[in-house]
């Protein structure tokens, strides 16, 4: 297997996300969870997205698990290497999109990396260097109240300046509009002065072909599923991919099928309320899961007296000023780690059970799921919202499965219902 592209994403929703894209572009891909074990058999596939949960942890961590991807792909031909961020750039002073950059470049060689989170098709634009989630700054987004990584610069270019060791400068959208070359020029004109990364303006697909043409003339870019869409599109635009029609694959799992949200995001809270009208909802007590007390024995009880009649969702997320309370009690990570450990485990109890048919919400949720099922890899099937596809499973040890891994901010106000109508 000689790949075209490789991908590191800093959470599996992320990588699902990405692996969507490229899929819909005509990328041949599979989404592993990290690095793959030698025994894991990978289909023949244009890219490979390797899943880390790295977006959280400690910068030093992340730069290690990262490389370690990174020469996997480098081992397997990928001559580009993409580093999926969150498209609302989720990350803190500390880390960990500019550590994780250093390193990759720094080992790939490049003078300077290309870095966008923009994402068109679910609202994420930049512009002079300011990302805007939707008609809104990220710093007065529903981005500003993240449990783990609250945003509060929308200005990227100082965003990634304070956790970088590189200069960062701006490609603003005026040179963009002029196409590959002006771009190209600006870099050179960047990198004379001193600047390792710039921060790319982009409000359009279009942009991000231009974009995409201009990264594949380096080892690494930065970016989310745009970038993606960006590279994709140009890999098959040179004629170094020949484009392949998505899986049609439907072949029904059956049995019964539940959905899990740790996400307390905006779009989370609403879809929740949702499914709230049309299926058995469980609200967990997230003090008692901090405190050890029961709650996934609860979960697990309560789900066996639900799951014969048709879906049931668990859910442990709160309101802000809610999460807020909390973690002031217990600490930030300890009461993140808390709930996320026990949506791990009900999912466990969950599939002990028979389940085969999973829906979950939040990125680091979903890692911690993940985890625990020990699943290795993913192929992509149907898109059911811009950003979120159906994944089955690949070389897992239960055998055939499907999940959906959904990144807090996506989905319509009907996901739950959206994702399960596809999940057969
Ligand atoms: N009620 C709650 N109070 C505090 N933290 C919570 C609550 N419910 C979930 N969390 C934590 O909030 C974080 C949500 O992050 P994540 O799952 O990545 O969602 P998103 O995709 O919205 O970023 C997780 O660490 C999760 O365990
Ligand atoms: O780029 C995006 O917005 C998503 O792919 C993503 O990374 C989402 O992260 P979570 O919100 O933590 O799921």
């Amino acid at each position: 297997m000689t790949l075209a592209l490789g991908c590191i994403a800093d959470d599996y929703t992320g990588a699902s996300d990405l692996a969507n894209m490229l899929t819909r572009c005509g990328l041949r891909t599979v989404q592993t969870i990290g690095v793959p074990a030698d025994s894991l058999q990978i289909p023949d596939v244009d890219a490979v997205v390797i899943s880390l949960k790295s977006r959280s942890i400690e910068a030093s961590q992340a730069v290690a698990r990262s490389r370690e991807a990174d020469k996997w792909l480098r081992a397997r031909g990928a001559s580009h290497v993409l580093f999926k961020i969150c498209s609302t750039f989720d990350s803190t002073d500390a880390g960990n999109i500019g550590p994780v950059m250093d390193a990759l470049r720094a080992d790939a060689g490049d003078a300077i990396v290309l870095v966008t989170p923009a994402f068109p098709g679910t609202g994420r634009t930049v512009y002079q260097g300011n990302l805007f989630v939707g008609n809104l700054p990220l710093n007065e987004s529903p981005l500003k109240d993240h449990p783990l990584n609250p945003m509060h610069d929308a200005n990227l270019v100082r965003v990634l300046a304070r956790q970088s060791q590189s200069r960062v400068g701006l490609v603003d959208l005026a040179t963009v509009a002029k196409g590959a070359d002006a771009i190209r020029a600006r870099l050179a004109e960047l990198a004379k002065h001193g600047a390792n990364a710039a921060i790319i303006d982009s409000v359009f697909d279009p942009e991000l072909e231009t974009i995409g043409e201009v990264a594949l003339d380096h080892r690494l870019s930065v970016g989310a599923s745009g970038m993606g869409l960006g590279l994709a599109r140009g890999l098959v635009a040179s004629g170094r991919v020949t484009a392949a029609t998505a899986s049609s694959d439907r072949k029904a799992i059956g049995g019964p099928v539940a959905c899990l949200a740790g996400s307390c995001s905006q779009a989370t809270l609403a879809q929740i309320a949702q499914a709230e009208k049309s299926m058995p909802v469980l609200r967990l007590d997230p003090e008692k899961i901090v405190k050890g007390e029961g709650e996934t024995e609860r979960a697990l009880g309560w789900a066996r007296d639900h799951l014969g009649k048709g879906p049931v969702l668990i859910a442990s997320s709160s309101t802000p000023d809610q999460v807020s309370a909390l973690q002031a009690k217990h600490g930030r990570d300890a009461t993140g780690h808390a709930i996320e450990q026990t949506m791990a485990a009900i999912s466990e109890g969950l599939v002990a059970a028979g389940l085969r048919r999973l829906v979950v919400a939040g990125g680091e949720t979903s890692g911690a799921v993940v985890d625990r099922l020990g699943i290795p890899a993913f192929l992509v099937g149907p898109e059911i919202a811009a950003g979120v596809p159906v994944l089955r499973c690949v070389g897992w040890s239960k055998g055939d499965a499907v999940l959906a891994l959904k990144s807090g901010n996506f989905g319509g106000p009907d996901f739950f219902n959206d994702a399960i109508r596809l999940m057969p």
